[in-house]
């Protein structure tokens, strides 16, 4: 999918929001283990009844490679569900991948080629050679992490080199000699509020992948104010917030309301940029 498409998607739905799928055996509902494969059984539902509401899903390796084997086979089943159901998704595998240059090429084969999946989160801290070889697949994109919303961005992050300039910004300008705006997003935390705009001065164009609203309590609003373009820019996660709102049989339904409501939000901060 490229940018325009996505912004397409965005504007027909009217919302920015992409569901994490961050599906834990030990959180989904009760009734559901009796089912052969519990985590796709949660996933479907979960799809099912979010896919109008939001443009994106991103399922996170983590809950799923903690499951071993079985954990890989929920994940690949789930992103060809989402593939064949609801083809105008955009699928983000959250999994943080970047080593030297002949690894990340098998990372970028197994995400790209193997499950051709749409984008992978890639860690910049190894550098060039760690990235490009995910570059290297058309119409497939890097999500580079700039900014978390986690306490410990301020460990180096957030720290600042004798010009004053701080490591994300240095994240954020080196990388855009790897790639253009069409094939690079940057992961920016919603928590980190008004460094957005500073963002924003640096990269004014690209998407920007905002997990941090809900559970970590970011702000949808602030990060609307300082981080939207005029393509809107930003796709916003909620992963517990969404899915863990009831462990009921009645759990999708229940979902389906969390989600309806960030994308009432998403729909009103919208008409502010976009005006067709
Ligand atoms: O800076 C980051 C980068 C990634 N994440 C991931 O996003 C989701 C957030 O889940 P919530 O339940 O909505 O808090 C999760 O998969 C994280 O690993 C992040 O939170 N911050």
């Amino acid at each position: 999918m490229n940018k325009q498409q996505l912004f397409e998607n965005i504007k027909r739905k009217k919302s920015f929001l992409c569901v994490g799928l961050d599906t834990d055996i030990k959180k989904i509902p009760e009734h559901l283990l009796k089912e052969e494969d519990p985590i796709f059984a949660f996933n479907k539902a979960i799809i099912d009844a979010t896919a109008d509401l939001c443009i994106a899903y991103k399922p996170n390796l983590a809950f799923y490679e903690s499951m071993g084997v079985k954990g890989w086979i929920a994940f690949e089943k789930t992103v060809n569900y989402i593939k064949q159901n609801y083809p105008d998704q955009f699928i983000i595998a959250d999994a943080k991948r970047g080593d030297i240059g002949n690894t990340s090429a098998m990372y970028a084969r197994t995400f790209f080629e193997e499950l051709d999946i749409d984008s992978v989160t890639v860690a910049p801290y190894m550098g060039e050679d760690s990235v490009t070889p995910f570059l290297t697949y058309e119409g497939k994109w890097v999500i580079l992490l700039a900014l978390t919303s986690n306490k410990g961005s301020h460990d180096f992050q957030l720290t600042e080199d004798t010009n004053g300039e701080r490591l994300f910004e240095k994240v954020l300008r080196k990388s855009q000699e790897w790639a253009s705006d069409e094939q690079m997003m940057y992961v920016v935390g919603a928590t980190q509020g008004r460094a957005f705009e500073d963002i924003r001065k640096i990269v004014p164009e690209h998407f920007l992948l905002v997990p941090g609203v809900g559970a970590q309590g970011g702000s949808l609003e602030e990060v609307c104010k300082y981080g939207m373009n005029k393509t809107c820019g930003l796709i916003v996660n909620s992963s517990r917030g969404i899915i863990y709102v009831d462990k009921t049989e009645n759990f999708a339904a229940a979902s389906r309301k969390a989600a309806q409501k960030v994308q009432a939000q998403m729909a009103e901060e919208l008409k502010k940029v976009i005006n067709d």
